[in-house]
């Protein structure tokens, strides 16, 4: 199969869809791989390194999606990139289809074969392509949320894991998934007062298992948030409903209740976000404030740590792009139940039914 890697060209989306390792196992088995000039660049990944590998470079973009039968890369297609997308191409990447009905439309529009990362299953119904970047954000979040609660930038110029003799901040995380516990694991080793909150039993019990004494475990509703957001300094939004839009557990009316200078981080903008007033932001212009609530929904975090975030990305994806160039897509698919569970849309139809809920389409 001929397999296409173009370069990111989300804001700040310094990832890039595979490394030289994995092209070097899609040689081997007889694929041919075609990467842009410099995709790997800001991933520590030369041109040279894929030309080594058995890659061959293209110099546009427009080469790479003409001449390929998969594109492997990381971020949904933006708009730029629509019409390069080709009848029966199998595209392997994020979607988050549920924010956005206007790339769905253009996938419908495409005809092209769209296997979602972020709908792929393990046998544990788990996100195996999913995980590695949620754990990237979740870890992140804490670093992100602590700078924003820095005076300078506007945040309540509180330090997190305060000092002795002064309180810790306070840290509320909706979610105890990969998102959410991992924000707890670094929050807590920074010394502030950890709530975790999940609709889940099961994430309730493991979180009180693991987490250290600093971490308090409560069951999500809405009278818990109400209270909660009032007292918390730091909120991270770590929820998800697969394939579907994230609920709106942050209500607007709640902002005015939080502290001046509080920050959100919500994590799950990329399926829609989980407070009532996120919207998508860049790495370029991260944060808004909202009733003195600062708000930073950057869609795709982990693309500002990309030499971390392609190598735990392309450990877990790499295979399944073998599977698919190997055995075709439909083979592939019909071979493995979770792998089947990431086709979203194909040629023209929406296959993933969340989809169409979301978008009220049924
Ligand atoms: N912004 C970014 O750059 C990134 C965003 N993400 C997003 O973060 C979100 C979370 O991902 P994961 O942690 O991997 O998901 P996960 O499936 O591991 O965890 C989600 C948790 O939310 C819980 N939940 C569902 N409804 C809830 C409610 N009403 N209240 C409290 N908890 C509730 C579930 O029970 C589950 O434990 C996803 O939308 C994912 O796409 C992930 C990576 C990067
Ligand atoms: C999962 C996701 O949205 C990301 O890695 O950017
Ligand atoms: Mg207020």
């Amino acid at each position: 199969m001929k397999v296409g890697i173009p370069k990111e060209i989300k804001n700040n989306e310094n990832r890039v869809g595979m490394t030289p390792g994995g092209v070097y196992e899609l040689v081997k088995n007889n694929h041919e791989v075609f990467i842009q000039t410099t995709a790997g660049d800001n991933s520590g990944f030369s041109d040279e390194a894929y030309v080594n590998a058995g890659a061959t470079i293209l110099n546009t973009i427009e080469e790479v999606y003409q001449v390929a039968e998969m594109i492997v890369k990381v971020k949904e297609p933006i708009e730029k990139e629509y019409d390069l997308i080709k009848k029966d191409q199998i595209v392997f990447t994020y979607f988050h289809f549920a924010s956005s009905e206007a790339l769905t439309k253009a996938m419908i529009k495409s005809k092209a074969i769209c296997i979602a990362y972020e709908t792929v299953e393990d046998k544990d119904g788990g996100l195996p392509l999913l995980t590695p970047m949620s754990e990237v954000a979740g870890r992140m979040s804490i670093q992100q949320g602590a700078k924003y609660l820095e005076k300078p930038v506007k945040g309540r110029g509180l330090l997190l894991g305060g000092v002795p003799g002064v309180s810790p901040g306070k840290v509320l995380i909706l979610g105890a998934g990969i998102v959410g516990m991992q924000a707890a694991k670094m929050a807590s080793g920074l010394g502030a007062q950890v709530t975790i909150l999940d609709i889940d039993m099961k994430r309730l019990r493991y979180a009180n298992d693991v987490l250290p004494n600093n971490c308090v475990t409560e069951f999500s509703n809405e009278y818990n948030i109400r209270t909660n957001v009032k007292t918390h300094d730091l909120i991270i939004g770590g929820v998800l409903l697969k394939g579907k839009k994230a609920p709106n557990l942050i209500t607007r009316d709640m902002l005015k209740t939080m502290k001046p200078g509080a920050v959100i981080v919500d994590v799950a903008v990329d399926q829609g976000g989980c407070v009532e007033t996120t919207k998508p932001t860049t790495h370029e212009d991260p944060i808004y404030i909202i009733d003195d609530v600062v708000h930073y929904s950057v869609a795709n975090m982990p693309g500002a740590v990309p030499y971390t975030s392609t190598l735990a990305l392309t450990n877990v994806t790499t295979s399944y792009a073998l599977k698919i160039a190997n055995m075709g897509w439909e083979k592939a698919l019909a071979s493995d139940e979770g792998l089947k569970k990431g086709l979203n849309i194909s040629k023209g139809e929406v296959i993933y039914k969340e989809i169409i809920e979301t978008f009220d389409w049924v």
